[in-house]
């Protein structure tokens, strides 16, 4: 890996340079105004802050599969969300080459009112689709997603899972650069969830860079050629697949078990 600053790290097969990143969070003690009150009178503390992802800095090559690993609550989603650009970093800086598509939260840009055929069409229209882009691609969305005659029903009527395979399905279908997945197979159904990893490898294989969160050793394993691992919001380790997962201790008798690896959480 290039150090960040260096030419290399700013050259044209860079996907995403992350640079000295932190984001900030605030831990509310209290919820109402009468309670932060009554608590300040008593010189409590009202909210303490701590930094979700804490100076972090990587970059990555166009083509990578990089699985992104750590316990819960170290930062995973909240890293992925400042590459994807939802969330700012408070310092530091997050640089990305191409169009972003993925997965990242469930249901995330749905709109629950209106059925899973609009939601389609609108969420197709926020990864930068045109309408007659979105209709050609249609079928296989619809196809991919298969839930059948839901389709036309509210998504606020969703199974997390149903939501969960109609934004994979679109994500997908979308062509981008940088492919993110945060914990698509956690809710998933194990058909749908072979089917999405099969999908995942295509991308992987059509030289698209892949970022993707997973507490399941074996799917990263099978999935990606460098393994990043956050500890309390810090960057642990970097480099070679196995010994990430070495690093996070994992039970080495469950990660050559195909069934356990599509659906074991650490
Ligand atoms: N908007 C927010 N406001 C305050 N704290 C937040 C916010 N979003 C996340 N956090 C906190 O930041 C920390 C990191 O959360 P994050 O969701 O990034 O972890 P994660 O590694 O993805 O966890 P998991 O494996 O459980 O999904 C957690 O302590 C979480 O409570």
């Amino acid at each position: 890996m290039s150090p960040i600053g260096s030419t290399d790290a700013y050259s044209p097969d860079t996907s995403i340079v992350v640079e000295n990143v932190t984001k900030t969070f605030s831990l509310r003690y209290h919820r109402t105004f009468k309670q932060v009150t009554v608590a300040k009178f008593r010189g409590q503390r009202t909210k303490d802050e701590f930094n979700a992802v804490d100076d972090v800095s990587f970059t990555v090559k166009q083509g990578e599969s990089i699985g992104l690993m750590g316990l819960n609550g170290s930062g995973k989603s909240t890293l992925l969300t400042l590459i994807n650009g939802t969330m700012k970093p408070d310092s530091g800086q997050v640089l990305t080459r191409g169009r972003i598509a993925g997965l990242i939260a469930t249901g995330a840009g749905f709109h629950p009112q209106l059925s899973g055929r609009d939601n389609i069409y609108l969420n197709a229209a926020v990864f930068g689709l045109t309408e007659e882009e979105t209709k050609d691609r249609f079928d296989d969305i619809a196809g991919f997603a298969d839930i059948g005659r839901h389709l036309d029903s509210p998504v606020g009527n969703y199974s997390s899972g149903m939501s969960s395979r109609l934004g994979f399905a679109i994500a997908i279908n979308v062509d981008c650069d940088i492919f993110l997945a945060d914990e698509l197979l956690a809710v998933g159904d194990k058909p749908f969830k072979r089917k999405c990893m099969s999908k995942m490898e295509e991308v992987r294989d059509s030289g698209r860079t892949l970022f993707y969160v997973s507490h399941a050793a074996g799917s990263v394993r099978r999935m990606c050629d460098r393994v990043l691992v956050l500890e309390n919001g810090r960057l642990g380790f970097d480099g070679d697949v196995d010994e990430g997962i070495k690093y996070l201790h994992y039970d080495s008798d469950d990660e050559n078990n195909d069934d356990d690896e599509l659906g074991a959480d650490v």
